[in-house]
């Protein structure tokens, strides 16, 4: 097969790289340029360099061809600009699901990997075939499993990719690169493209949306208890980063329209711990698992990147695209404008993600 590999110029990339090649397919190596051109929000472009050089070096070594592809333009229009609108209606976005939607799997393909039979990425992520029907599926590895930063794509980028290191721990990809003396064997896991999703953003945050003093109020007590430099710093769940002493302090609900951010302590109350996620604009990745009725079904579900499925029932509601997930247990830090990830009971088989609404952010 002809594959275009996405490359990143981190360890895992790399070993699909190897893995592709051993398994006799001709490859063509892509690295995405982002660059942000004047901002030098992580201290210029000397990592995405960096990245470059380790990737000509793998492209060498394996004799096949690369190219520096860039789409800067592309991600500033539409994961930026997406990040900011998101945050400035005092919601938590997710640029990494969005990097991976619209940049990764959107245009690069339009561009370029729509001339390849398949492209290739070294997500931790696999796919299983049930029927006729393609599935977007769980990691091997639980805890590096990424499918919930895929659960936006569409049927047709899911169709056309591959994850050829999704069925190994992280352990054997990192033994698997020193075996084979790849240069980053060791190296620390690559800045990656969508450096929105990784850097703490505040700097970013607020030389776009600038700074203005609101009170912080403990919600139990209605009490001032400190001040913070704008609703949209503060994400519901957070607990670092308030200056509060005598804690520890979350964020449990955000005013935006008045600019208040209330905090509670300790993880005691509802209000701290939901057990429902309202889920709107739902996006089955292969279709509606539940075509007829849709009352609770048994799913697990992830309301963030984390480690733990969390098992619980989803209901499809009146409104076209709403669901209802409720879990048995309490749920940490539902932040709206986050999504909601879906998966099957066995937590198999990523169904898809619904953005998550709420009570908590007062618009
Ligand atoms: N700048 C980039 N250009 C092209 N592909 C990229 C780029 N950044 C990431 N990718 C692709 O997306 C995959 C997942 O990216 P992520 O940022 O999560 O990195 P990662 O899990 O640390 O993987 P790696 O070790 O390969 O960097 C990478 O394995 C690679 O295939």
């Amino acid at each position: 097969m002809n594959v275009a590999v996405l490359i990143s110029g981190g360890v895992d990339s790399a070993v699909v790289v190897h893995r592709l090649k051993e398994a006799g397919h001709d490859l063509h190596l892509f690295y995405i340029r982002i660059g942000m051109e004047g901002t030098d929000i992580h201290g210029g472009d000397c990592a995405a360099e960096e990245d470059i050089e380790m990737c000509t070096y793998i492209a060498r070594k394996y004799g096949v061809p690369f190219d520096v592809v860039s789409l800067h333009n592309e991600y500033w229009d539409h994961v930026m600009e997406y990040a900011l609108q998101t945050i400035r209606k005092g919601l938590t976005p997710n640029p990494d699901m969005m990097c991976n939607k619209m940049i990764k799997f959107g245009f690069f393909e339009e561009r370029w990997g729509h001339e390849f039979d398949r492209t290739a990425t070294g997500h931790y992520a696999t796919t299983d075939t049930i029927g006729d029907t393609v599935y977007l599926a769980t990691a091997a590895d639980a805890v590096k499993d990424q499918t919930d930063f895929l659960a936006q794509i569409t049927y047709s980028q899911l169709r056309h990719l591959m994850f050829p290191i999704g069925e190994m721990p992280k352990a054997l990809v990192r033994e698997t690169a020193v075996k084979v003396k790849m240069p980053n064997a060791s190296r620390k896991d690559s800045q990656g493209i969508c450096f929105l999703g990784k850097i703490n953003y505040n700097d970013f945050i607020k030389r776009h949306l600038g700074t203005r003093k609101g009170p912080i109020i403990e919600l139990e007590t209605g009490r001032k208890i400190g001040e913070h430099n704008g609703f949209w710093f503060h994400t519901i769940g957070q607990r670092k980063g308030l200056g509060l002493s005598g804690g520890p302090w979350y964020v449990v609900k955000k005013n935006v329209h008045d600019n208040v951010v209330y905090v509670s302590q300790g993880y005691g109350t509802e209000q701290q711990y939901g057990r429902t996620l309202h889920l709107g604009e739902m996006h089955f990745i292969s279709g509606d698992p539940w075509p007829g009725e849709c009352v609770s079904k048994r799913i697990t579900f992830k309301n963030r990147h984390m480690p733990e499925f969390i098992p619980a029932v989803i209901t499809r509601l009146d409104t076209p695209g709403e669901y209802l997930v409720e879990s048995a247990s309490p749920i940490q830090g539902i932040a709206p404008g986050q999504f909601g990830v879906i998966y099957d009971e066995n937590s198999h088989l990523c169904y898809g993600s619904g953005v998550i609404t709420g009570q908590n952010v007062i618009l």
